[in-house]
């Protein structure tokens, strides 16, 4: 079954073309990477899958779904580019107010096992408008999966953090074994820990997709990968 399905997707911004016609789909429990320059459209896809944006034209299903239903919302996991939690509340109170929202059992006790597993306990009564901007996307990825979401879509989801936590978030979403993730990156190395597929957009279309397999087996012999996307960027897929 396909969890994530775009078709024809076009989105303008007054006279700017965010999209032009995008489609993809992607298999539940795929593991993919949306590649592609600066102002590819790679957060107004994410924005639209979940439910933020409409499309001008096209069709955008999630599970078969709107994205803007309330059975979307309640699988869904979306890490904004720029996530701001509630800055005035602290990153327990966060975290507890977003478990609730969502009806979990037992918010406080999800709050903690989340900053625990963030490794936030530190900053667990500091208000999120006064942590680094490290641990304040460490408190996003949080707020992110508290829920166990069966559907990621994660916007830059590395960035702003130190090396072990990178590492951290990584082993964290690896364990998120059976949900379908949608990273959005340019940086190639976050492509290939996170994803098995990859999907190359540049102007609001997709310009290559298969796997990062497929993709490495595209360069010469120890051709950095950056530089195999780099040419398909440039030059279109047929390099
Ligand atoms: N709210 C908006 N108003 C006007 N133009 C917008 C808006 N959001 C996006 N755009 C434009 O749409 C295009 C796609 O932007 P988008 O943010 O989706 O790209 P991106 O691939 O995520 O880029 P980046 O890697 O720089 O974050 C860009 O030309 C951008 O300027």
């Amino acid at each position: 079954m396909e969890c994530i399905e775009l078709e024809n997707v076009v989105k303008k911004f007054g006279n700017v073309t965010a999209l032009d016609g995008l489609s993809f789909s992607i298999p539940c429990g795929g593991k993919y990477a949306l590649i592609g320059p600066n102002g590819a459209g790679k957060s107004t896809t994410l924005k639209i899958l979940a439910g933020l944006l409409t499309p001008d034209l096209g069709n955008v299903k999630i599970k078969g779904m709107s994205p803007t239903s309330k059975e979307v919302k309640k699988i869904l996991g979306y890490l904004p580019e720029d996530a701001m939690p509630y800055r005035v509340l602290t990153v327990l109170e966060n975290l507890e107010y977003i478990a609730s929202l969502r009806g979990l059992p037992n918010p406080r006790q999800r709050a903690l096992e989340m900053i625990y597993l963030l490794n936030l306990k530190e900053y667990m009564y500091t208000e999120a408008g006064k942590l680094s901007r490290g641990n304040l996307q460490k408190l996003s990825i949080a707020m992110t999966l508290l829920h166990n979401p069966e559907i990621i879509l994660l916007d830059e989801p590395l960035n702003y953090l130190d090396i072990p936590t990178q590492e951290l978030v990584i082993s964290i979403l690896k364990n998120f074994v059976t949900s379908t993730l949608l990273v959005s990156t340019h940086i190639m190395s976050i492509a290939t820990r996170l994803a098995t597929n990859a999907i190359i957009i540049n102007h609001g279309r997709v310009i290559w997709s298969g796997t990062i397999e497929e993709l490495r087996k595209m360069g010469n012999e120890n051709e950095p990968i950056e530089s195999i996307v780099a040419r398909i960027l440039t030059k279109g897929p047929q390099i």
